[in-house]
């Protein structure tokens, strides 16, 4: 594997969970034996995998469970439960191995209920960049059943494209088939991301007389539906941060602050699939009026220490920790 990274070569998990917009990537673990074995009962799901067996009993959940462990343990690959950060719900499991060529190989299952929505390219984004940003590798693949239009759907969007054609053992299902693989190499998906815009955005952590801090739920529709965030918005041209947020706080919740009423005490530097999002976030504790909601959101007033039982965007997730260190 080459050096690269911030990981020492040979690792393959940094230790600590993947966020995506909707999804935290984590080991998978024994709380998702009952999830597993409800979503890998499906013939559905299963009938293309390799080498998920059918039926699927609570003991093959935990010898999957066990033999993971082991698996990112001896650094041969991880299995990572794909979570939803909303309610903690199990979605699917993505991961990798390098026990084939010792170069990542991805797999993974969506839970039928939630196919269809996103969630597979969500999560192989996130988990690609790991691979290629975090742990250093120049080069993923997968490999799919032939029948799998939906999995190449998937590693298309991503950016993979065709390899080869290459026998695929399939344990479970007693044959080997012949299947197409796919693979992106690291200079690839560096020259494709180079190609995204940063965005600029601002955000306001509204700070009132009992240190509570004014968070607002992303209306219905929209990215990110349902999640809490700072007060805020885009940066137009030829705004400064200071002036696009006095104008998005007017906007979205009513209020009159002054720029000097504007303290700037954090910013989030996040990568999302399709921007890069920069995004300094002001403390307020001076304004005039009422904050409502203008814009359909659910506002809520939390004390800092509870701010983090909240879910929200992932570029969001580190300010928390400075505001307890300011509020
Ligand atoms: N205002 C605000 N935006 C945030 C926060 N965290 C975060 O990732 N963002 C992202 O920054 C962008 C904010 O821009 P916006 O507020 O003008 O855009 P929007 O809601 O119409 O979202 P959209 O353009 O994705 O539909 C969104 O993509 C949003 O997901 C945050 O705490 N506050």
């Amino acid at each position: 594997m080459a050096e690269r990274g911030c990981r020492e070569p040979g690792t393959v998990w940094a230790g600590h969970p993947l966020l995506t917009a909707r999804l935290r990537l984590r080991p998978v673990s024994d709380k998702d034996l009952d999830a597993l074995v409800a979503l890998l009962g499906d013939w559905d799901v299963v009938r293309l995998t390799a080498a998920i067996p059918h039926p699927y009993a609570v003991d093959d959940a935990k010898a999957f469970v066990a033999a993971q462990e082991v698996r990112r343990i001896e650094h041969k690959g991880v299995a990572l439960a794909l979570e939803r950060t909303t309610d903690g719900v199990l979605v699917g499991v993505m991961g990798f191995g390098l026990e084939r060529d010792g170069t990542p190989e991805l797999g993974y299952w969506i839970g039928k209920d939630f196919w269809g929505q996103g969630y597979a390219t969500e999560a192989a984004n996130r988990l690609i960049r790991h691979l290629f940003d975090t742990l250093g590798f120049e080069r993923v693949w997968a490999q799919f059943h032939p029948d799998n239009t939906g999995s190449k759907r998937v590693l298309e969007k991503v950016g993979l494209t065709f390899h080869r054609v290459d026998a695929c053992p399939m344990p479970a299902r007693g044959e080997s088939v012949i299947s197409p693989v796919f693979q992106l190499r690291r200079a690839e998906w560096l020259m494709a991301r180079s190609l995204r815009p940063t965005v600029l955005v601002v955000a306001a952590a509204l700070v009132d007389g009992d240190g509570r801090v004014l968070m607002a739920s992303r209306p219905t529709g929209k990215s990110m539906e349902g999640l809490w965030e700072f007060p805020g918005g885009k940066i137009h041209d030829g705004e400064t941060p200071e002036a696009a947020l006095v104008r998005e706080l007017e906007e979205e919740l009513g209020i009159d602050v002054r720029e000097s009423c504007l303290a700037p005490v954090a910013f989030a530097s996040h990568d999302y699939d399709t921007f890069h999002l920069l995004m300094p976030l002001y403390l307020v504790r001076v304004w005039k009026g009422n904050p409502s909601a203008r814009e359909g959101q659910e506002l809520r007033w939390i004390r800092v220490p509870r701010l983090g039982d909240l879910p929200m965007p992932p570029a969001d997730i580190p300010l928390v920790a400075i505001l307890r260190e300011w509020v």
